[in-house]
């Protein structure tokens, strides 16, 4: 639909825009990036023809838009510009209707039922139906923008160019106006090219990236290569870290602020000291949050946290929201569920058992509840119907240092294997298959790090790390799980 090749275009002799090529494809919503001054609203001008082209060429639909004429290319592209235009006292309705005037061939051509359908359509897409009637100038500047781009749709182009759109919208007008013209791409076949700042927002909704810096084009492509960490650090000097979108397959940027801004002053860590228990709760309150990946009933995930709750619960617990019950469980003992992880079990809490282990530079600590009454062989196990009989292995690790996302997911795995190692040592069975166990149903683990003080890259056997997490779990949950067998036995004893 759109085709650029070699162009450069820029003011009064002076080059902005140097020798860019590329096509944009019909339905596509095709994202350009750059930091300021890069000349991204130069190359809009440029394809809407406000612009002279210094070199190359421009072609929509096929055609050079030299060849076109001023009203030919009117009905072909419209434009959103960056700025609001200057807004004159018409009403809502005649400004959006402005934008038929490039389907009508004479001055007195009468307004026709087709260009009120389409105006009455595009006001209720674009949300601003009813406020038809009233002055466009008595409007904040995110309605006038939503005006503006109404305008620009009952154009009914072929291609629309917005230059930041988004720039006056507060965060559900910024969604329903990308979700509109992502609709009006994939169904309609409209082409849209748009300059966004936000990086985040052009992952999420265009097909294609167009990255430029002092007018050149340093990508095009779909946005998993264009927002790279290495290309985005050195287009805008400035670091992120990119991550996946948690629901949908799309990266998302987290921006770094200075480290002078969010560094802890000095470095800290977590004893037992941060240690609290009762009957009813074990505690790790932590002044500073840290780095968790957990399969907590609230806090599951990866996140920051500061407080860690292990809840005793009854044998006959039963509750069909859990996650609910748990969180107001926390509200109502003063832990915000937003900074807690929470777990539960239903031992008897004093059979916990936790200890310290030295690194090199490191430290860990490691806190273990076990009961073993319904353990299972996770090779031979079934799915259970009805309730879960209670009995619970919960394992806390948390390091002092800080460790890589790789090492996280090796840390739950070296514990896992370190508890499979205990059951078999203890010769815990499975009832149900006579084998030896290797945990129970509703197992939780997490591991929390405190991401100061020493890199710790890796968690497996082979890392110093490693082997001392497989110890110190094997060892508390060893004496973990011997205290619970010791209660019960004492009390079938009578
Ligand atoms: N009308 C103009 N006359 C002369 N120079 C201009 C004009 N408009 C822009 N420039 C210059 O062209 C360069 C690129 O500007 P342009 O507006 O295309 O950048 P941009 O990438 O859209 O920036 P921003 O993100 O700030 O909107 C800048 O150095 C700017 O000063």
């Amino acid at each position: 639909m759109l085709l650029i090749k070699n162009a450069s275009g820029g003011y009064d002799g002076e080059e902005i825009v140097k020798n860019i090529s590329f096509s944009v494809n019909e339905g596509e919503f095709f994202g350009i990036l750059g930091p300021n001054g890069s000349g991204k609203t130069t190359l809009i001008n440029m394809i809407s023809g406000l612009l002279d082209l210094q070199q190359g060429k421009i072609e929509v639909a096929g055609r050079n838009i030299a060849d076109y004429s001023k009203k030919e290319l009117a009905r072909k592209i419209a434009v959103l510009p960056q700025l609001t235009p200057q807004v004159f006292p018409y009403t809502v309705k005649e400004m959006v209707s402005l934008g038929r005037y490039a389907h009508h061939s004479g001055l007195f051509r009468s307004w026709t039922k087709e260009d009120e359908e389409i105006v009455q359509r595009v006001m209720r897409q674009t949300n601003i139906l009813e406020f038809a009637d009233t002055s466009v100038m008595e409007h904040s500047g995110g309605e006038q923008q939503r005006i503006f781009l109404a305008q620009a749709l009952v154009q009914q182009p072929k291609v629309l160019l917005l230059d930041e759109p988004t720039n006056h919208l507060d965060l559900a007008y910024q969604k329903e106006l990308l979700d509109l013209l992502r609709k009006s791409a994939k169904e309609k076949g409209l082409t849209v090219v748009a300059i966004l700042h936000d990086l985040n927002l052009a992952s999420l909704y265009c097909d294609r990236l167009l990255l430029m810096d002092e007018g050149e084009a340093k990508a095009l492509e779909n946005p998993d290569e264009v927002l790279s960490e290495e290309l985005i650090n050195s287009v805008f000097d400035t670091e992120v870290i990119k991550q996946a979108h948690s629901k949908i397959a799309k990266p998302q940027l987290h921006l770094m602020p200075s480290k002078k801004t969010w560094q802890a002053k000095k470095l800290w860590s977590i004893d037992e000291t941060n240690l609290s228990f009762s009957t009813e709760q074990i505690v790790l309150h932590s002044d500073l949050p840290l780095k968790t990946i957990s399969s907590g009933i609230v806090g599951a995930g990866i996140g920051w946290y500061k407080y860690f709750v292990n809840r005793h619960v009854d044998e006959n617990y039963y509750c069909n929201d859990h996650r609910k019950e748990m969180r107001t469980y926390l509200k109502g003992r003063g832990f915000p569920p937003a900074q807690t992880v929470g777990m539960m079990t239903a031992i008897v809490l004093e059979d916990y058992s936790y200890g310290i282990y030295e690194g090199n530079g490191f430290s860990i600590l490691v806190v273990v509840t076990a009961s073993v009454g319904n353990a299972v062989d996770s090779s031979r196990a079934k799915p259970l119907v009805g309730p879960v009989a209670p009995g619970t292995i919960n394992t806390w690790v948390f390091v002092n240092g800080s460790l890589t996302e790789e090492a996280f997911i090796q840390a739950t795995i070296t514990a896992t294997e370190a508890k499979a190692q205990v059951l078999r040592d203890l010769a815990i069975q499975d009832r149900k298959t006579g084998t030896v166990a290797t945990g129970t149903p509703t197992d939780s683990i997490l591991i929390a790090a405190t991401q100061q003080g020493k890199e710790l890259d890796y968690a497996g056997t082979a890392t110093e790390l490693g082997a001392l997490i497989g110890n110190a779990v094997y060892q508390e949950m060893k004496q973990a799980i011997s205290k619970t067998l010791k209660r019960k036995k004492a009390a079938e004893q009578g």
